[in-house]
């Protein structure tokens, strides 16, 4: 503190010369040996005792102020007795003595008479005191300011933390609960209010919107549940805070916060004020964002970056972090941290779903219709649709929602409106297993053709029964048993062949014989007995999705199991929602939908993914965290996988068992090198090493493609063609890996070596110099002479060399002669003039280039 006392400033002011004051303070017992040093008020007083105890020794009175001093004075006077006629006058003194007490106005006068010492003694007492009154006064003033202070920032960090839980409040409520005290007792069923509250989710899309929670909680319209879990979020009453420090449980905790609520919400502020720091318990996956953990915290993203910075992890807001350092980077910020157990609400939700398990009954069979492109499968649905569907009062068209259902008189049919083998196959790869049934669509007048015998395959790995629409049977050319006999060479056998297989010859454009395809699926359908809980809370497969201007997320579902109702809360994929509207594939709104009937779901929070389940569960709070956990999990996935590609990731993971890839930059001088290369090269990848060219083309290697080798930290392969001055500066910025050849099988060997691992000793050729020529002389001794410049680097004699001309080789070799004004050299070094003969080469040029090289051994790296 900047306004403690040194010995120097107590020296001013106490008006005495600093080595004095050292003295004293050293004759007191407290050794101090730079002026600067700070006096404490205990050794301020010590000095202040230690003056009185000496000054004026032994004077009682500085030990008791109290007691009366006693000074005493002393007079000499001088008197001239005798005198008279031849007698000497005689000077007598006379000395006075009086002793004063000096009871009322006598501190002047004894200090008047005690002299300077006193004085001086007087005054040093009187300023200590003062200093140590002002220091004492000083003192109190700057813990006032402290605490005022600490007031201040408490006060705007509870404020920032109300904004931030408010504008959260739906993801805080969960994000801060913990997972296994979740609220399977505190909410859910012991909530009968709840279910009928959250009016405001049925304008979907709730997650987060900003503005909403905060009208809600000042114009406390907020149901008292939600606005209770809400200010669970917040502070702690000296009440709370005791409970928590005593070690109570959470759970219990936040209940009686509940029950305080909306006494506070009746206060009109509905919060209290802060008695301290809000410690929030947050759950933590593998891995998670930074930006993620800071909503979970209620921080701002750059606080928890920078906490992180602190403890030496670099990291954006956009990162991710692993657990252990989010447990860490959360403890560091005053909160705790819990794992998150990954599939507790999900396994809730099991339970929840298993809860409904009831008496089956019949449904109808859900059929996909698929074939080869051009016979007729759009043509079959759109007749049965057009045909078959009652039209709505919505303007009496049907609507394509993805699916339809049919009346017939042997029962309901839904059909999947999407026809082709991708849905199919891509609902499959995603484990939905919606269809029952499947029509393969043959045009008579075509045959079996490739994808009709794909959709065999699909049908029967799915292990879905099929039935054979021979289509467009009123064509002249259609033949039904030609078509009949081509699919037995699939094992498809008809049952006039005495196989079990139905075929029905019908057409799509005159509607022949579709009632007998209706007649047969209804009958595939019995003979499959499907069957289907058909009362209680639903779930099933969303077909089709997309994001409507006017209505908001759209999805076509198709019900499996229960009745879907208007009203209902449902998870759907990462999304949540309550129904608000349900609509058929006429357009008409209906109140419910049964086993195996589809319909538009209004209500969701965003889009799901075709193919995503969707169950009903009992309160929005179930539906909101198993959504939520789904979503962070899909998310961490993704950043999992985004952050597998990357090739310091895939260099870092080396020998961990996954493939590595090595990435090449090739350029070759001919077009046929770059083929032969890119062939071999791709060739060697194996299960540890996937060999990918990111580029490759014919001539020198530019800046380019060296920046693509840069970003895709890839090795750059030149054979017999050499960088430019710009590639080499962005080779050298970014210490990128350019390897020279002029043998394919060089490369080729080289790159298997590391593709299988075997690391040692390679030899590299190392360009050491090169010259550029400027002349041509032609000598009958030596033939063509090339007057040269050497541009960088040593030309040596006994070196190999190459000669290229527009930076790719013509010719590699050895020299001839290497001379200097006539004279034979070893070497030339750079900028020099020489005069290179290359053996058994004549073709050399201006502007050519020789390059001289060596092969070094070097120690192989990937
Ligand atoms: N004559 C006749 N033509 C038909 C019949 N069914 C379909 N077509 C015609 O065949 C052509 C192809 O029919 P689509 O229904 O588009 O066939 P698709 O299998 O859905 O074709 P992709 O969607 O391309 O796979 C159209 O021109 C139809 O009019 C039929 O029963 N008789």
């Amino acid at each position: 503190m900047s306004q403690q006392t040194t010995i120097r400033k107590l020296a001013a002011l106490v008006n005495t010369p600093v080595e004095k004051l050292l003295e004293q303070l050293s004759e007191a017992g407290m050794k101090f040996s730079d002026p600067d040093q700070v006096v404490t008020s205990t050794e301020k007083v010590k000095l202040l005792g230690f003056l009185r105890r000496t000054h004026g020794r032994a004077e009682k009175g500085a030990e008791d102020p109290v007691a009366p001093q006693k000074i005493t004075l002393q007079r000499k006077s001088t008197l001239t007795v005798g005198g008279g006629r031849n007698k000497p006058t005689v000077d007598v003194v006379v000395r006075k003595k009086v002793t004063l007490k000096p009871t009322d106005a006598a501190p002047g006068a004894a200090s008047a008479a005690g002299g300077g010492v006193d004085d001086e003694r007087a005054e040093i007492l009187r300023k200590l005191e003062e200093s140590r009154q002002r220091n004492l006064d000083e003192q109190q003033r700057l813990a006032e300011a402290d605490r005022r202070r600490a007031e201040e920032a408490e006060e705007a960090k509870r404020l920032a933390a109300e904004q931030e839980a408010e504008r959260l409040r739906q993801e805080a409520a969960a994000s801060a609960v913990v997972p296994d005290e979740a609220p399977r007792k505190a909410h859910g069923h012991g909530h009968p209010g709840k279910p009928a509250a959250p009016a405001r989710d049925d304008r979907g899309g709730g997650k987060g919107k900003p503005n909403r929670g905060s009208h809600a909680m000042v114009a406390g319209v907020e149901d008292d549940d939600s606005a209770a879990r809400f200010a669970g979020q917040l502070h702690l009453s000296p009440a709370d805070r005791a409970r928590r420090g005593a070690g109570a449980s959470r759970s219990r905790g936040r209940q009686q916060q509940r029950g305080r609520q909306p006494d506070q919400a009746r206060t009109g502020t509905g919060f209290t004020r802060p008695t301290a720091p809000v410690v929030r318990e947050v759950a933590i996956g593998e891995a998670i964002t930074v930006a993620d953990l800071a909503q979970k915290l209620a921080l701002k993203g750059g606080d928890v970056v920078k906490a992180l910075f602190k403890m030496g992890v670099m990291a954006t807001i956009t990162q991710t972090i692993d657990h252990d350092t989010a447990v860490l980077v959360t403890e560091e910020l005053g909160h705790t941290a819990v794992r998150a157990d990954a599939d507790d609400a999900e396994s809730e939700l099991l339970a929840h779903v298993e809860d409904v398990q009831g008496e089956t009954s019949p449904r109808p069979p859900v059929v996909t219709i698929m074939g080869h492109v051009d016979h007729g499968k759009t043509s079959l649905l759109d007749y049965i649709r057009r045909t078959r569907i009652a039209t709505g009062e919505a303007g009496g068209i049907t609507q394509h929602i993805g699916a339809y259902h049919v009346d017939t008189p042997k029962g309901v049919i839904s059909f999947l409106d999407t026809p082709g083998h991708a849905a199919f196959t891509s609902m499959r790869a995603r484990g939905a297993k919606l269809t029952d049934i499947v029509v393969l669509v043959v045009a008579a007048d075509d045959g079996v053709m490739p994808q009709t015998v794909e959709a065999i395959q699909h049908a029967r790995s799915a292990k879905v029964p099929l039935i054979v629409a021979i289509n467009k049977i009123d064509k002249s050319e259609a033949d039904p048993s030609r078509i009949k006999n081509e699919l037995l060479a699939h094992d498809i056998v008809a049952e006039d062949f005495g196989g079990d297989t139905q075929m029905v010859e019908l057409s799509a454009k005159t509607g022949d014989g579709i009632d007998d395809l209706l007649d047969a699926i209804s009958l595939q359908a019995e003979v499959l007995e499907l069957k289907a809980v058909a009362e209680g809370r639903a779930s099933g497969t969303v077909i089709e999705s997309s994001l409507d201007k006017g209505r908001g997320p759209v999805a076509t579902v198709l019900v499996q199991q229960g009745q879907l109702n208007k009203g209902d809360f449902l998870v759907c994929g990462v999304e949540y929602g309550r129904v608000r509207a349900l609509f058929d594939e006429t357009g008409s709104q209906v109140p419910s939908a049964g086993p195996s009937i589809p319909v538009q779901v209004l209500g969701l929070s965003g889009v799901p993914d075709a193919g995503d389940d969707f169950v009903v569960v009992d309160d929005e709070r179930l539906a909101r965290e198993v959504a939520q956990q789904r979503e962070a999990k899909r998310r961490e996935l993704r950043l999992v996988q985004a952050a597998g590609n990357r090739m310091e990731d895939i260099m870092a993971q080396m020998g961990g068992g996954q493939q590595l890839e090595l990435p090449l930059v090739i350029k070759a001088d001919v077009q046929g090198s770059v083929e032969a290369l890119r062939q071999a090269l791709t060739a060697l990848s194996n299960d540890e090493i996937r060999v990918n060219i990111i580029r490759s083309g014919v001539g020198g290697i530019t800046e380019s493609d060296a920046n693509s080798a840069a970003t895709a930290k890839a090795t750059i392969i030149g054979f017999n063609v050499r960088a430019d001055a710009s590639a080499r500066k962005v080779v050298d910025t970014h210490g990128l890996d350019l390897r020279y050849f002029s043998i394919i099988y060089d490369v080729i060997d080289q790159v298997k070596q590391v593709a299988s691992g075997i690391l040692g000793v390679e030899i590299r050729e190392e360009i050491i110099g090169t010259a550029e020529v400027r002349d041509v002389f032609r000598s009958s001794k030596f033939g063509a002479v090339a007057g040269c410049m050497v541009i960088e680097g040593v030309v040596r004699r006994n070196k190999p060399i190459r000669v290229l001309r527009d930076d790719t080789v013509i010719f590699e070799g050895e020299l001839e002669s290497l001379r200097r004004f006539k004279e034979n050299v070893d070497e030339v070094r750079t900028n020099t003039e020489c005069g290179i003969g290359v053996k058994a080469y004549n073709d050399i040029k201006p502007g050519d280039k020789i390059e001289c090289f060596e092969r070094v051994e070097v120690q192989r790296t990937l």
